[in-house]
């Protein structure tokens, strides 16, 4: 059996199956009764085709406009334009001076010179009636207003089926179907024989179990259905960071309103099509919409962003123009609403034995039927009569019909494959009460089977609460949790130093302190930014004022390749400032001078680069994250445009940030590996403090190793063979590493491999892995808080 079904049902996996296996198998299973039924819930490959096209058809339409687009600009360049653009009344009436049409075909037409025309992006958000820097200024009346000309950020969803629906599906099985010939049948012959209501008896029995069969089936079709919408829903639960009255704030994609202010970050999704208003490094994939894998970047000349693509690097503020049913990417997701999963290799497979079942049923209904009529068929045939019937013969082949279709019937189990996704979609609902979102059916199945686990250390591991528990500046190693810690080393340190520290964290930062509507400060950002926005409000400092000082003019954002973020500041007196932070080996490497504890710079010398080296192993062994700051007066040649440079920085200091182990951790692990699953950390963090973490946890022994990802990166084929196994810890790694560490578990050692992660430096392994779990915690957004 278990080849049989190999051969024939092979090639469809827990992820990422062909389409040409999916049709295959379906074909197989043609001899079901109801494949509406049988294939509900699972990928409807006609819709997943149709989306397929209007991603090409998106790519041609791209391309097409860009190349347009540029040609009109070298055009119009120098020439004066006059807009033909007329505002509609209705529009004009509701207090805007572009319709939703115009917006459309700028952003998705990527057309410059309408934009141009319009006044750029400014002249855009003017005609909408929004600030590029406070956003929305909303009331309910404003908000209605804005819905009902520019719509909501929705997408047209199938509708819930009505239980009728289900009925009727219920009622296309093709033995019903016989069998409710065979009821009418034996109703009239019946009837015509003896009589009502004597004659009737047996067709009615009949259409009772049938009305029976078809209810129960559709009840809990119905039942199912509502379920899965359930799920659907907290699947669609993103929300985003946007400026509205000022206030930066979270909002539900869903309230995205034209005119709206978005920040977006590396591993965001665009929540609907919009225009750049400032950013830096972004670079956008918009492989989602277009099927091109190679990313673009979006700037001032490139302002367009559309809806479903996501954000590769760098990060910025996007002026909403067009949402929900309006973008591509309405349109796109209006196709696949229905377009369902793949098939998970247990359905399959059971699938494959309803479908035998199925055909041994058949043979054996064939075979009673046969035998039945046979002696029927012989007397008529003695007698010479085979032509001839009368009602009660008739009646009596009918019965031997029916009595065989019914073992049809019983014989197939056709709710047997429906019975998995239901119980898989049970497990979804458990896991979600458990606050996790299981995004597909398979990921259930496939999870039981693993055998190794890849997690990441932040935010899985750790709770991913951080606060800066130690500081080493100007070569003295201080304590600094607490306010009082905190002014004591404020008031140590001399004035220059704590001025160039609170200009370093300030500026140099993905996050932001905002005050909201209640004037109390909130600080914004990924967890290890806020830890260190904190300290230097714990030190004294005033976000907004130190922001003023001096002007940020080049950004180029964190990133877990590089592991370090640096800025270009303009200042006051002239002259420009480069901050660079980031993993504290990398940058103190960039150092070749530092600030004593006087405040004055020297070269940095062998002896102090040591002993700083010291004591980041040091805070490292303490099992803290530590994060080097350095800064580098810039000379005056230096072009914005060229990249921030990496060498001859100063250091300032190095931090310690705590982020404790989360409570439980240890006995998950253990219980992992009483299972038999080898459970591996893949870090992006420093060696030492991976190493210190993974001791605590329980997930480094004696005999395991521990290795940096520039290292692994270097080992040949032979070498990983026999280092794979044994790898417990890998540290530094970068996205690239942890995928091809995940790879080759999978590929050269057969593992099953679930790989966790936050889901933007991890999102390679977690594509790669048979099971991918996202973790969207504490203040990182929920990014892909989801199990693919
Ligand atoms: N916002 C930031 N700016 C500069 N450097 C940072 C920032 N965030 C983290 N780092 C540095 O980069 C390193 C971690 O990088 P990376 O993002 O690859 O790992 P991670 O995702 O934080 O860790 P894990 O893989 O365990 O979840 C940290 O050790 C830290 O030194
Ligand atoms: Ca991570």
């Amino acid at each position: 059996m278990e080849s049989y079904l190999e051969e024939r049902f092979g090639g469809v996996q827990a992820k990422n199956s062909s389409e040409e296996a999916l049709r295959r198998w379906r074909r197989l299973c043609s001899v079901v009764k109801n494949p509406k039924r049988r294939f509900r819930f699972t990928a409807n490959l006609e819709k997943r085709g149709e989306a397929e096209a209007i991603k090409h058809a998106n790519h041609e339409k791209l391309r097409v406009a860009v190349l347009v687009s540029k040609a009109a600009l070298q055009f119009i360049q120098g020439l004066s334009l006059r807009s033909e653009y007329v505002v509609p009344e209705e529009v004009k009436a509701a207090g805007f001076q572009i319709c939703a049409d115009e917006l459309g075909s700028i952003v998705e037409g990527h057309d410059s010179k309408k934009l141009i025309i319009h006044g750029g992006v400014d002249g855009i958000a003017e005609k909408l009636s929004t600030s590029k820097t406070d956003g929305l200024s909303t009331d309910e009346d404003s908000i209605k207003r804005r819905q009902d000309i520019y719509g909501v950020n929705k997408f047209t969803e199938s509708e819930v089926r009505s239980f009728w629906v289900f009925v009727w599906e219920a009622l296309q099985d093709t033995t019903l179907i016989i069998l409710a010939v065979c009821a009418f049948v034996s109703l009239v012959v019946g009837i015509a024989m003896e009589g009502w209501p004597k004659g009737a008896h047996d067709g009615l029995g009949i259409v009772a179990s049938i009305l029976l069969v078809v209810f129960v089936t559709a009840a809990s079709d119905y039942r199912q259905s509502l379920q899965f919408k359930d799920l659907d829903k907290e699947k669609k639960k993103i929300q985003v960071q946007v400026t509205r009255n000022g206030f930066r704030q979270r909002l539900s994609i869903y309230d995205l309103l034209p005119g709206d202010v978005v920040h977006l970050a590396i591993g965001d999704q665009v929540p609907a099509d919009g225009l750049f208003i400032s950013g830096f490094s972004l670079l956008i994939n918009e492989s989602s919409l277009t099927g091109e894998s190679e990313p673009v970047a979006v700037n001032a000349d490139n302002p367009f962003l559309l809806s479903g693509t996501k954000v590769q690097d760098g990060s910025c503020k996007m002026l909403v123009t067009t949402v929900g049913m309006r973008t591509q990417w309405g349109k796109l997701m209006a196709t696949l609403s229905e377009g369902g999963d793949d098939e998970t290799p247990l359905q399959v497979k059971l699938n494959g034995v309803a479908t035998i079942i199925g055909q041994i049923g058949l043979f054996f209904a064939v075979i009673t039927f046969i035998v039945l009529s046979q002696g029927l068929f012989s007397k008529k045939y003695h007698e010479g009569l085979l032509l001839s019937w009368s009602g009660d013969e008739a009646l009596e082949l009918l019965e031997h019909f029916a009595i065989a279709v019914t073992i049809v019937v019983v014989a197939v189990p056709e709710g047997l494959p429906l019975a998995v996704t239901l119980s898989l979609a049970f497990a979804m609902k458990k896991m979600m009460n458990d606050k996790a979102l299981v995004r597909h059916l398979a990921a259930c199945e496939t999870m039981g089977s693993a055998t190794t686990i890849c997690s990441d250390k932040t935010g899985t591991l750790t709770t991913n609460h951080m606060a800066v528990v130690k500081a080493c500046i100007c070569g003295n190693i201080k304590e600094v949790n607490g306010p009082q810690n905190a002014s004591k080393l404020c008031s140590e340190l001399p004035e220059i130093v704590v001025k160039t520290l609170l200009e370093s964290i300030f500026n140099n930062t993905g996050g932001e302190v905002v005050f909201n509507q209640d004037g109390k400060y909130q600080i914004l950002g990924t967890p290890t930014e806020t830890a260190l926005l904190e300290f230097a409000l714990a030190l004294g400092g005033d976000f907004k004022s130190k922001r003023d000082e001096t002007k940020i003019v080049k950004v180029e954002p964190f990133n877990s390749t590089k592991k370090r973020m640096s800025v270009i500041l303009e200042l006051p007196g002239g002259g420009r400032r480069a901050h660079c932070k980031g993993a504290s080996e990398i940058v103190l490497a960039a150092c070749d001078k530092f600030i004593d504890d006087t405040g004055s710079v020297h070269p940095l010398d062998k002896t102090t680069a040591d002993k700083l080296n010291g004591i980041i192993d040091s805070f490292a062994g303490e099992a803290l994250r530590t994060l080097c700051l350095a800064y580098r007066e810039m000379e005056e040649g230096f072009s914005i445009l060229d990249h921030i440079p990496s060498q001859g920085y100063t250091c300032i200091g190095v931090v310690g940030i705590k982020d404790p182990v989360r409570p439980g951790v240890r006995e998950s692990v253990a219980t992992c590996q009483a299972a038999g699953i080898m459970v591996r950390m893949v870090t992006g963090d420093n060696i030492n403090t991976a190493k210190a973490i993974a001791r605590e946890c329980g997930i480094l022994t004696e005999e395991g190793i521990a290795i940096e990802g520039p290292e692994f990166r270097e080992k040949s084929l032979d070498e990983l063979l026999k280092l794979v196994p044994k790898i417990q810890v890998m540290a530094r790694s970068s996205p690239l590493d942890k995928h091809t560490l995940v790879k080759h578990l999978r590929t050269t050692f057969n593992d099953v491999v679930a790989v966790t992660g936050d889901g933007t430096n991890d999102a390679p392994a977690l594509h790669e892995a048979d099971i991918g779990l996202a973790m969207g915690i504490a203040g990182t957004e929920v990014r892909i808080s989801h199990i693919h």
